[in-house]
C-alpha cells in the first residue's frame, strides 16, 4: 500500500476533526479551507503531536492504529513551519547537521541533494542571524529535507515572508515537485501559491474534507464552496510549441487546443502550467469576428453557479479534455441564454504562464 491513508477523530470543545484521506504518495498536496478548519490541527495528528483516534498508514508503514501510536520523534518526517526555527549559535551547516545522529553516505547524498534544491551553497558557513527571511525558510526547507523523511509537513512556510521574498522562494519550491520522491502536505491561504505548487488539492471546512481530487478538477468544481474571488479560474498542463520572436509570443499546446502568451523566454518542449482566471474569458455564443483577443476556443458550457457577488455567474466550459472558468455578468449570460450544453467561443484576454 503506497501513498497516505489517514484517519482521524478528535473531539475538542468547540472544534471536532474528523477526516478520511487518500492522498498520493509524491507530489504537493495543497490543504486549502478557512482559517479554524483544522488544518494545523490535521498536520499535527500526522506528527504524532495531537493523539487523535484512528489510523495512518504512510508507504505501507504504520505510524498509528488501534493498537499503535508512534511517538513523534520515531516518525520520519519533516515538519516546515511560517518560522525556520534555526539554532542561533550554529553555522547553516551545522543546523543542517543537527538532528542526524550520524551522517551516513546516504544522508551526506541527501544533505547536498537539499542544499543543491533550496541553493543554499554559499551561506553554509553563515550564522543564521545573517541570513534574508527568504534564506532562512530555504534553510529550514533543507534542514527539514536532510533528515530524509517519508513525508513533508509544510504550515504556511511563507506566511512570513513579503511579497518579494516569497517570489525569490517560489522556483526552489516549485522544484520541489519533480525532485522529490516524497509526499509534502502544504498549507497555504494563498490562491496563487497553491496553483503555482499543488498537485493534489484538499479542502477543507469545519473539520472535515470537503473535496480532494487533482488540482485543476478540484479548483474548477462549482459545487465547492471555495471563494476564491479574483483569484478563480483554471490551470492548464501545457507544453511551449512555438515562439515568434517578432512579436515576442510564445504558443503552447493543451488537450484543449493552443494559446499564445507572452514570451519568457521558455524553449520549445518545456511542460509547464499556465493560469487562466476566470476574469479574463468572456464568451461568444458563435465564433467571434474581427477581435483583438488572440485566444479563442470553441468548447461547451458543462455547467453555472452564482459567483459571490449576486450580479456574477461562473461557467464551467469544457474545452477539449480540459476545463475553463469564464466569470460573466449575470446580465449578459442571461440575454446569451448560457445553458449546459450550448456550444460557446471562450475568448481569453491573459494568460500566466507559471515558470
Ligand atoms: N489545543 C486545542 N484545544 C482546543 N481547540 C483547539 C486547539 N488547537 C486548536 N483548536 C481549535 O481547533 C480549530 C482548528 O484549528 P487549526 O489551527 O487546525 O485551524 P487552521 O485551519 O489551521 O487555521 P489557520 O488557517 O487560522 O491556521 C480552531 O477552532 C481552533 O480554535
Amino acid at each position: 500500500m503506497t501513498g497516505i491513508q489517514a484517519r482521524f477523530q478528535l473531539n475538542w470543545p468547540g472544534f471536532q476533526l474528523d477526516v478520511d484521506l487518500d492522498l498520493p504518495n509524491r507530489g504537493i498536496t495543497a490543504l486549502f479551507g478557512h482559517s479554524g478548519s483544522g488544518k494545523t490541527t490535521l498536520l499535527r495528528c500526522i506528527a504524532g503531536l495531537e493523539r487523535a483516534a484512528g489510523q495512518l498508514t504512510i508507504n505501507g508503514n504504520i505510524w498509528q492504529d488501534k493498537h499503535h501510536f508512534l511517538a513523534t520523534h520515531k516518525r520520519a518526517l519533516g515538519y516546515v513551519f511560517q518560522e525556520a526555527s534555526l539554532f542561533s549559535h550554529l553555522s547553516v551547516l551545522d543546523n543542517l547537521r543537527y538532528g542526524l545522529k550520524r551522517t551516513t553516505a546516504g544522508q551526506q547524498v541527501d544533505m547536498e541533494q537539499a542544499i543543491e534544491l533550496l541553493g543554499i551553497a554559499h551561506l553554509l558557513e553563515r550564522k543564521p542571524e545573517r541570513l534574508s527571511g527568504g534564506e532562512r525558510s530555504r534553510v529550514g526547507i533543507a534542514r527539514a529535507l536532510a533528515l530524509r523523511p517519508d513525508i513533508l509537513l509544510m504550515d504556511e512556510p511563507l506566511a512570513a515572508l513579503d511579497v518579494k521574498r516569497k517570489q525569490e522562494i517560489l522556483p526552489y519550491l516549485e522544484r520541489l515537485h519533480e525532485a522529490l520522491h516524497i509526499p509534502v502536505l502544504y498549507i497555504s491561504h494563498s490562491p496563487d501559491e497553491v496553483a503555482r505548487l499543488a498537485d493534489y488539492l484538499v479542502v477543507m471546512e469545519n473539520g472535515r474534507t470537503l473535496a480532494t481530487g487533482p488540482l485543476a478538477d478540484t479548483l474548477t468544481r462549482l459545487d465547492l464552496p471555495i471563494h476564491l474571488g479574483e483569484d478563480a479560474g483554471a490551470i492548464l498542463d501545457v507544453c511551449v510549441t512555438e515562439l515568434s520572436p517578432e512579436w515576442h509570443l510564445t504558443r503552447v499546446v493543451f488537450s484543449g487546443g493552443s494559446l499564445w502568451a507572452r514570451d519568457q523566454g521558455l524553449p520549445v518542449g518545456r511542460k509547464l502550467r499556465v493560469r487562466v482566471l476566470a476574469r479574463d474569458v468572456s464568451l461568444a455564443i458563435g465564433p467571434p469576428g474581427k477581435s483583438s483577443i488572440q485566444n479563442i476556443l470553441p468548447g461547451h458550457v458543462d455547467a453555472l453557479a452564482d459567483d459571490e457577488h449576486p450580479g456574477l455567474v461562473l461557467v464551467r466550459v469544457q474545452v477539449g479534455d480540459a476545463i475553463i472558468l469564464a466569470r460573466l455578468t449575470k446580465k449578459s449570460a442571461a440575454s446569451l441564454d448560457i445553458h449546459p450544453g450550448q456550444q460557446v467561443w471562450a475568448q481569453i484576454k491573459s494568460v500566466a504562464l507559471m515558470e
